[in-house]
């Protein structure tokens, strides 16, 4: 793709970052350039088990370049299997100023996703939760929540919620409670417009403008929602110094936070603020992004959690005993009386008072109530395979390959069972004794599924 941009209007809008002129024409001739996305494995799965020959990359221990291009990674039955997830190479920056992949502390943590739609890194943090820890993935605009679930209901977790407020609301009704807040910033969009996702448009000033006040009022919603001693990661994928190093300098100098640097990052340290990181598409082969890492003083005083009227425990009106093992009384549930949601029971108290989706484990189709596709995907803990389902069935690679076309399969038993390849589950199917009816939903189908971010 050939783009119109210009290398001086580069060097406008990336202001007093040093870049020569050499690099200006590469990183101008780059920008029309698509690069393949690339994996982001689950913790648990080792680079051996992918048949794929892959290169490890340098920034995010949990990332690997498919270096075969006859080999698409999102035709692979290890994909649809949940080993790994397809973004860009640019976007792993965020998780690693997060130590999403080497931070053991995090499993146990409060995180926030303040802009998560789609769920590209929001699903890396859900994949790594444990005891303790959960995810709010906050995205405001409502239309842009069912791909988040999608992703989120892969991680196979129930450790996570999704709310759809204004950050300002969501920070007046929360203050104080999350250990990390992600701000992957609705931004400029520099660097997505190689995959057509942006226009030229990008690179106009009033874009760049309008972009930085909005970051600006989600930033400041971000820093209310923190805990002293908490971290805003602040990212972006565009290139524009004032969506970028001056909005870290505005939350240093307006919001008072601090930097909080990474080390294993320094290499890639954008020289002109602290604890600012930046990968480029001439240099990383990838679409290029910025990310920053600041926390709140230990020693701030702020709004801190108010009363919350306690909301009245949801009982499930199906018979999930019908479908899933175990002692599911524990659990609390919410939902909207259509689709039912589950939450750990150590999930914070405020979850229900925000939440308008989680943990999918029941949904309600007229009057019949059936198992959720989430609820096949379920895993104790990030590194366990599936055990919440009561009926597994078992199938070669030929048939899960059928069942993921949205095929029925040959069935000998009766019920609902989850369709499981090489120990991991795919969804859900409903046999008559001959024959299992495909109850797989159409974004999961070989064809169909939504994994950018
Ligand atoms: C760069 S995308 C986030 C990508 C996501 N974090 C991921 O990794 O897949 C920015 C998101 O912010 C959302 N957004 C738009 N306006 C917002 C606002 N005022 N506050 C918070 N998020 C907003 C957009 O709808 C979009 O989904």
């Amino acid at each position: 793709m050939s783009l119109n941009i210009q290398p001086f209007e580069i060097e406008a809008i990336l202001g007093d970052v040093p870049i020569n002129r050499e690099e200006l024409g590469a990183l101008a001739t780059s920008l029309g350039r698509r690069f393949d996305n690339v994996l982001r494995l689950r913790p648990n799965v080792p680079p051996s088990e992918i048949k794929m020959s892959l290169d490890p990359i340098d920034w995010y221990s949990l990332g690997y370049r498919n270096v075969c291009r006859e080999q698409r990674p999102s035709k692979q039955l290890s994909f649809a299997l949940g080993d790994y997830y397809l973004q860009d190479a640019g976007s792993l920056l965020a998780l690693a100023a997060a130590q999403v992949d080497t931070d053991k502390s995090l499993a146990s943590m409060l995180v926030c996703d303040l802009c998560a739609a789609p769920g590209g890194k929001a699903s890396a943090v859900a994949e790594v939760l444990d005891r303790g820890g959960f995810l709010l993935a906050n995205e405001p605009i409502r239309s842009r929540t069912p791909p988040l679930l999608h992703n989120l209901a892969r991680t196979g977790s129930d450790r996570f919620a999704v709310s759809s407020l204004d950050p300002k609301k969501l920070a007046q009704k929360i203050p104080g409670v999350f250990d990390i807040v992600l701000v992957d910033a609705p931004c400029s969009g520099q660097a997505l417009v190689g995959r057509n996702r942006q226009s030229e448009a990008a690179f106009s000033q009033k874009q760049i403008e309008h972009s930085a006040s909005r970051q600006r009022r989600i930033l400041a919603a971000a820093k209310m929602l923190l805990k002293p001693g908490g971290r805003i990661i602040y990212s972006t994928c565009t290139f524009a110094a004032a969506e970028n190093e001056e909005q870290v300098e505005w939350m240093i100098n307006s919001l008072g936070l601090l930097p909080s640097p990474i080390e294993r990052l320094d290499q890639y340290a954008a020289s002109k603020t602290p604890a600012s990181y930046r990968i480029w598409p001439h240099r990383h082969a990838c679409a290029g992004s910025f990310a920053a890492s600041l926390s709140l003083p230990l020693e701030t005083s702020g709004p801190t959690l108010p009363r919350l009227r306690k909301s009245q425990p949801v009982k499930p009106e199906a018979d999930l005993s019908q479908w899933y093992n175990g002692d599911l009384s524990n659990d609390r549930y919410f939902g909207s009386g259509v689709n039912l949601y589950s939450l750990p029971s150590d999930a914070p108290d405020w979850v229900e008072n925000v939440a308008v989706a989680g943990a999918e484990i029941a949904y309600k189709t007229g009057k019949v109530w059936k198992p959720a596709h989430a609820g096949a995907l379920r895993r104790d803990s990030p590194s366990t395979n599936p055990s919440l389902a009561i009926d597994y069935t078992e199938v070669d690679s030929e048939t899960a390959q059928t069942y993921l076309s949205g095929a029925t399969i040959a069935n000998s038993d009766r019920g609902w069972s989850v369709v499981m390849h090489a120990n991991r589950p795919l969804g859900w199917i409903k046999s008559d004794g001959r024959v299992g009816k495909n109850h797989l939903p159409t974004a999961s189908r070989w064809h169909g599924q939504t994994n950018q971010g």
